[in-house]
């Protein structure tokens, strides 16, 4: 759907120190990111400003010598690594007569290349063009915009952005069309859950090595790739693992510091494998410096899809890299919580089998419960959330449920009931 185009574009990075700013941007990151949607870096520009210029985000002279260099180099392109308004963005645009986009829309034009399956490509284009709609104002013609090119790909080609009614109608079309396929999508959850098959998800910063760790624990072969976002769609794979049996393992997007709101809400269903997860692995690239904000932005990310009380076995990747002992952590009640491994070289991985099996086996429960027929509405709610493994009546009209759920879930039930079901269990013989 997306042509690359042939001629890497040739980009000027620009990245602002600002004094403030307690989140500032990384500005490796933003050389990643370059790299990854395959333009081609000639030169980065840095100030430190107190404050942003309302015209030009830059100084009015920072600005000038950006224009000069756009002239120099001759790059088609400026990349921001940080917001935009939209007449700033035409501000610059008109003083450099060049293209000028910011770390949104880099992210969204990898997530464009990126995106195979039917789903994905919806999400992305749905995050888009809502990223479109909020800067319809800016002024650079639709000339350049047809020709493609980096921040350009998908609706950019279709000129829909010339039309506000147009636009709205698209995205109307877009989220009706997503509706149903994430509708098949919890089908074939559902599914999963009736078979009892414990779903083990794998989240974490983008480049943390999720990919390579399935690959390793699946011998499939994802693409795995020092880029950023390398994986977009998520992927499935049922698994062995000894002495435990059966388990689904799903590898999906990496999480970025900054990730647009809208992205995040676009992805929402395709990262539902990791909110109703039997357990979360997330990696973490032990060898980034950064290695403590990455933890906590993705336990934002987490938050925000509502994925945050899964349980989770924190997974620290890379041990080749500066040469740690493979190893697990225990907590108090001596349930593994982190593992320390290298899903490169495949040191620690029987540590890591160990750690999931102990915790699948903790985390999921088997109950009997006998319900009396005015507490039907909980019988109903059990067979919702695929819970009933197997269901009897006595003579008094009891229903006799047999369950596997996960331990999570059972207490959150017991907390909607307001304990009332502990009263029915059939007691442990
Ligand atoms: N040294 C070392 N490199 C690793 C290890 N695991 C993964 N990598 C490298 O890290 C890079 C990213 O790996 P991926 O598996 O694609 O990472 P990911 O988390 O799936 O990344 P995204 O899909 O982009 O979010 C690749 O170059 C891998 O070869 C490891 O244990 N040691
Ligand atoms: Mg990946």
């Amino acid at each position: 759907m997306f042509e690359h185009t042939k001629v890497a574009e040739q980009a000027i990075l620009v990245h602002l120190y600002l004094s403030q700013d307690s989140a500032s941007e990384d500005l490796n990151e933003l050389v990643m990111l370059v790299a990854s949607a395959g333009v081609q870096n000639k030169a980065v520009i840095t100030a430190s400003r107190n404050s942003i210029d309302a015209k030009f985000f830059l100084g009015s002279g920072k600005a000038a010598e950006l224009a000069q260099a756009v002239a120099e180099l001759q790059a088609d392109l400026i990349i921001f690594n940080h917001a935009l308004s939209p007449a700033q963005t035409r501000n610059l645009e008109r003083l450099c007569q060049c293209r000028v986009i910011d770390r949104t829309s880099l992210i969204l034009d990898i997530f464009a290349q990126r995106a195979r399956s039917y789903e994905g490509k919806l999400q992305v284009e749905l995050a888009q063009l809502k990223h479109l709609a909020s800067r319809l104002v800016r002024g650079w013609d639709n000339i350049e915009r047809q020709k493609g090119g980096i921040g350009l790909r998908g609706p950019g080609e279709t000129r829909l952005e010339t039309d506000r009614r147009l636009l709205r109608e698209r995205i109307t079309v877009l989220k009706l069309r997503l509706s149903k396929v994430s509708q098949q999508r919890e089908q074939g959850r559902k599914a999963r859950q009736q078979a009892e098959v414990p779903v083990v998800s794998l989240v974490g910063y983008t480049n943390a090595g999720k990919s390579t760790l399935f690959n390793r624990l699946t011998q499939a072969d994802v693409y795995a790739a020092d880029q950023l976002f390398a994986t977009l769609d998520p992927t499935l794979r049922q698994i062995q693992l000894a002495e435990f049996g059966d388990l689904v393992l799903a590898d999906t997007v990496g999480f970025i510091r900054h990730l647009p709101h809208d992205l995040v809400a676009a992805f929402k269903s395709t990262l539902q494998e990791s909110r109703d997860a039997d357990l979360q692995l997330h990696v973490i690239d032990c060898a980034d410096e950064r290695l403590d904000d990455n933890i906590r932005q993705v336990q934002l990310v987490l938050e925000e899809i509502d994925a945050a009380e899964v349980p989770q076995l924190k997974v620290f990747n890379k041990i080749d890299q500066n040469q740690q002992p493979a190893r697990i952590e225990y907590n108090e009640q001596l349930q593994p919580v982190a593992v320390w491994l290298s899903a490169r070289t495949g040191e620690g991985m029987e540590l890591l089998r160990q750690a999931i099996r102990q915790r699948l086996s903790v985390d999921f429960i088997r109950l009997t419960l006998i319900l009396p027929p005015e507490l039907s509405v909980w019988r109903s709610r059990l067979h919702q959330l695929c819970a009933v493994q197997q269901e009897q009546f006595t003579e008094q009209g009891e229903a006799v449920l047999k369950l596997a759920l996960h331990r999570t879930e059972w207490a959150r039930l017991l907390k909607q009931s307001d304990g009332l079901l502990q009263n029915y269990l059939q007691a442990a013989v």
